[in-house]
Parts: structure tokens; sequence; C-alpha cells
């Protein structure tokens, strides 16, 4: 089961992995034209009812293999043509615009609909419903609802493209079939609503490689991306360290947070605000984080509704790693836990969002798997991975653990981040991933999130290692990199 919004992404991951839009559309609609084939009678019209996006783009693919294929002695089919709804100038993607190009330069029958009065579907035994698919966004408008009811009220065998149009695959109270399908051959896995439609549903495998769902991709980072510039991040660390807090408030402010806070103790509290004048810093009396800080530190992150990054920098005190168990507590909103808090949220009752991000040894003192070398493509790495999923269904939160591949798991959904460059292994760079995660888990869910931060990170290694000419980037530092985050961030992925 995958929904349409997941399907989008996973698309896009294929395309980055080299499999393209046009290589899918072919599969699809090659699909649909063998499903027609099968439930065509003898001398079948096949009437191809086409929007102006992919849908529509698979609707020209099929329209072209049904197409005069007498010679190949195998056709039931006497007559196909297809009416686009709107005009040619104005078909929405590239890959469908050369699809319909394709036919009109193959002599088919071809109609362009400019007003949706004038629908009339003449006489068809089958019509191949290819409105709309995974784009619909709301109730069908014009002149798709129009053409809807004519389809709904003919005879015809209805043959609907991925899904019936009008059916939404994101919104489970939209899915109707309002189109009155009576077979769905939908791509690459089931959407949600589609079984408990009245209507033949087949699933057609289009080739999209399963690594574009088990490898975090720019499909997943257009999930996750900030559509506008929201949020406070607020990072409790800092104390014995004091660059690891600054790193992570600044790249959440990288990733789109409009105001980065970091709560520190007063002795630390100039020099982190040192590093940057973009922060907002907050000192707490002391040199350490203690229980006697928690109250006034919870208060300000829920009042202010802001995300949390607890640990950066906070170190190993006994009482600092109390206070931090006592903050998670307390604390109801989300937060993202690194480096020595990651000690104390086993066992630990809360209501907060919690993305925990450890590193190998952390994980293993969290009580998780012993993972030794994270790398996909290693014998082990299955085998890894599943014992990270049933670590972090056991944890009931999202666990993120570094290394040189990530691993990101819910206990129910697993995906790996295989990016970056070997020299990403400097220190630092897992502040920033704190901080990245932070300002996705402003608006995404948790877990994809997660999966989309550890992406991005990764991907800002290998952008700066190439530009700079530096091979495995084993000069870059964590500070170089933040000003790559942006252009990972909303200048790779689609959306
Ligand atoms: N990986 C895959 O599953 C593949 C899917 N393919 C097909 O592509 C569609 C999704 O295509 P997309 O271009 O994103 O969107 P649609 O064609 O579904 O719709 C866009 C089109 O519709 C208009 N529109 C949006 N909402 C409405 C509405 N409520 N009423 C009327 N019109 C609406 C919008 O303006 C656009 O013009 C997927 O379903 C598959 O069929 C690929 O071909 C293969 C890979
Ligand atoms: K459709």
């Amino acid at each position: 089961m995958i929904t349409g919004r997941r399907m989008a992404a996973v698309d896009e991951n294929a395309a980055a992995l080299g499999v393209s839009q046009a290589q899918l559309m072919e599969s699809s609609g090659n699909a649909v034209a063998r499903l027609v084939r099968e439930v065509a009678p003898s001398d079948a019209t096949v009437v191809v009812v086409a929007g102006r996006g992919n849908n529509g783009g698979d609707g020209f693919v099929a329209a072209r293999f049904l197409e005069d294929r007498e010679s190949m002695g195998e056709s039931t089919i006497e007559h196909v043509e297809t009416h686009l709804l709107g005009r040619a100038d104005r078909i929405g993607t590239d890959v469908a615009r050369r699809n319909w190009k394709a036919l009109v330069a193959a002599d088919a029958d071809v109609h362009e609909v400019r007003d949706s009065t004038a629908i009339s579907l003449p006489e068809a035994d089958v019509i191949v419903d290819a409105m709309l698919g995974t784009g619909i966004s709301g109730a069908l408008r014009e002149p798709a609802a129009t053409a809807a009811a004519a389809i709904a009220a003919s005879d015809a065998t209805v043959v609907s493209v991925d899904v019936p149009s009008g059916f939404d695959a994101t919104d489970p109270d939209a899915n109707a079939n309002p189109i009155g399908a009576d077979y769905v051959v939908t791509f690459h896995d089931t959407k949600p609503g589609l079984p408990e439609l009245d209507a033949d549903c087949r699933v057609a495998d289009i080739g999209i490689p399963a690594a574009a769902e088990r490898f975090v991709g720019p499909g997943d980072v257009g999930l996750a991306q900030p559509a506008s510039r929201t949020g406070r991040a607020y990072v409790v660390g800092g104390g014995p360290y004091t660059g690891a807090p600054a790193l992570a408030a600044q790249a959440a402010l990288r990733a789109g947070m409009e105001l980065s806070f970091v709560a520190a103790p007063t002795g630390v509290a100039d020099e982190i605000q040192g590093y940057a004048a973009d922060l907002i810093v907050q000192p707490y009396d002391g040199d350490r984080l203690t229980p006697d800080h928690v109250d006034e530190l919870v208060e300000t992150a829920e009042r202010y509704d802001d995300v949390v990054v607890l640990g950066p920098g906070l170190g190993s005190a006994d009482e600092s790693l109390a206070a931090a168990r006592q903050f998670l507590e307390a604390y109801t909103g989300p937060a993202v836990v690194d480096a020595e808090a990651l000690s104390v949220v086993p066992e630990l009752e809360t209501e907060a969002t919690l993305v925990c991000t450890p590193n190998a040894r952390e994980l293993e003192r969290m009580g998780g798997p012993a993972v030794d070398e994270l790398r996909s493509g290693r014998a082990e790495m299955e085998a890894v991975t599943d014992e990270i999923e049933a670590f972090a269904a056991d944890l009931g939160h999202v666990v993120l653990v570094k290394g040189v591949d990530d691993v990101i798991s819910d206990g129910e959904r697993t995906r790996i981040a295989r990016v970056g460059v070997p020299g990403m292994a400097v220190g630092g760079t897992g502040d920033l991933l704190a901080g990245i995660t932070a300002g996705l888990l402003e608006h995404a869910d948790p877990f994809e999130a997660a999966s989309a931060a550890a992406y991005v990170n990764g991907r800002a290694g290998e952008v700066l290692a190439d530009r700079w000419g530096a091979g495995d980037g084993l000069g870059i530092t964590a500070s170089d990199l933040l000003t790559e985050i942006p252009g990972v961030l909303w200048g790779e992925s689609d959306d």
C-alpha cells in the first residue's frame, strides 16, 4: 500500500536512480493496453479520455499500444480514439506532451476537447479513463467533472488508469469511484481505498527499482521541504562544549526555521553567541545544565511551540543527564535528542515526539544493536536494518542511526540515506544533522523529517566536495556545510 503523495516521491527517487519518468510511463501505458485487450469484446472501439497531466500521458501511451496491431494477429481492437480534455499546447508535462506528439505523428485519431459542454462520448466498448491520477487536488473541476458524469453514464467497460479519476489516493475521505470504473490498473503498489472500491483492481509492476523506496532520495526531500519560513528551534545544549549547540542552531536556520535559540549556561553563552550573530542565546545560571533549570526551559519551549534539540555539547555530568530526563518527562512537543542526552531515552515516560540521532556507540549505550559499520551493500546490512527497526519499535520513537550510510526507522518503516563523503566523518556534522532534522520537524512527519534530513546533510557534503574538487571531501568542516543546506533542500527536488 502506498499513498499518492509518497508515490510521487518514489517516482522522483527512481528518476534520480536513472529510471526516467518516460520509461515508467511506457510501462504504465503498456500495462493499461494489456488489460484493455484482455477485457475488450471482439472488434472493440476504445476511447481514451485523457487529462493534461501524466495520467493523460499514460493514456496516450496506452492508445499507441492499442493502435493498429492487427498485423500482429493478436488484436480484437477495431478502433482507438483519444480525447484530450483541453488544448494540446496546455499539456502540463514534457513527457506527456512527447507522447501526445507521438500519437499525432502516427496519424492516430486524436481530438482536443476545448469546451466541457462539447463532451460527447462516441459509441465506445471500452473507455480508458486517463483524466486524473495521483496529481488530483480537491473535487473534480471542469471539464473533467462533466466528462466523469458522461463516462459514468455510458454502457462501456471503464478501465481507469492508476485510480478512478476523482479518487484521491492521499485523502482517505475522498476515495470514491465517481467515474464508475470497472477495472483499475494501478501502478507499483495498491493505493489506500482502492481495495474497497467495487472494481477489479490490478497492480502493474512498472519497473520502479526497490531502491527508490529503500533509499532516501530527492523525492523524500520534496515531501519534507518547508514551504514557508516559520518555526523556532530551541537548542538546549552547551556547557562543556560550545561549538555543537552553535552548529545545530545554525543548521536549523539553514533548514527554514525563522528563529534559532540556544539555552546555555552563562559561562559559555557569550562564546556561543560569538560564533554566529544569527542566534539568540538565552543564558541560564551556572556552568552546566542541572534539574534546577528544567521548569523554566520546558515552559519556554511549550509557550512558543518550539522544536527542541536536546543534547549537543551538554556533556555527561550526572546532574545534566538527570535534567535531560526531567525535561523530556515534562515536555510534550517535538524534539531531536542527540549526544549524551540519548542515554536517558530508553524507559522514558514522555508525551513528546522524539527523533533520536545516535551514532553506533550511542545506539549501543541506549541498548540498541551493535551496528559495527553501517554501509549499504554490505551483506549484514539487511539484518542490521531489521534490528534497528525492532529497536525503534521497542523504543516507540523515530531512530536515525548515523554511519557511513544512515538508517532511519520508526519501527514500521525503515530507510537508508546512502549519501555523503568520507570527509564528513569530521566532528560537528552530527550537530548539523540534529539541527536540520529540527528544521524539518516543524512541518513534516517525524520519520519523513528524519529521513530527508539525513539525505540533505549527506548531499550537502557531496555537493561541496564536488564543487571544491575535493574528492572525498577529506578537508571539509561542518561549518563549511552550513551554506550548502538550502541549495540541497530547495534546489534539487521537483516540488
Ligand atoms: N510512479 C508512478 O506511479 C507513475 C505515475 N504516472 C502517472 O502519473 C500520474 C500522476 O501524474 P501528475 O501529472 O502528477 O498528475 P495527474 O495527471 O493525476 O493530474 C494533473 C492534472 O490534473 C489537473 N487537476 C488537478 N486536480 C484537479 C481537479 N480536482 N479537477 C480537475 N483537474 C485537476 C492539474 O491541473 C493537472 O493538469 C499517476 O497517477 C500515473 O497515472 C507515470 O506515468 C508513470 C509513473
Ligand atoms: K485515472
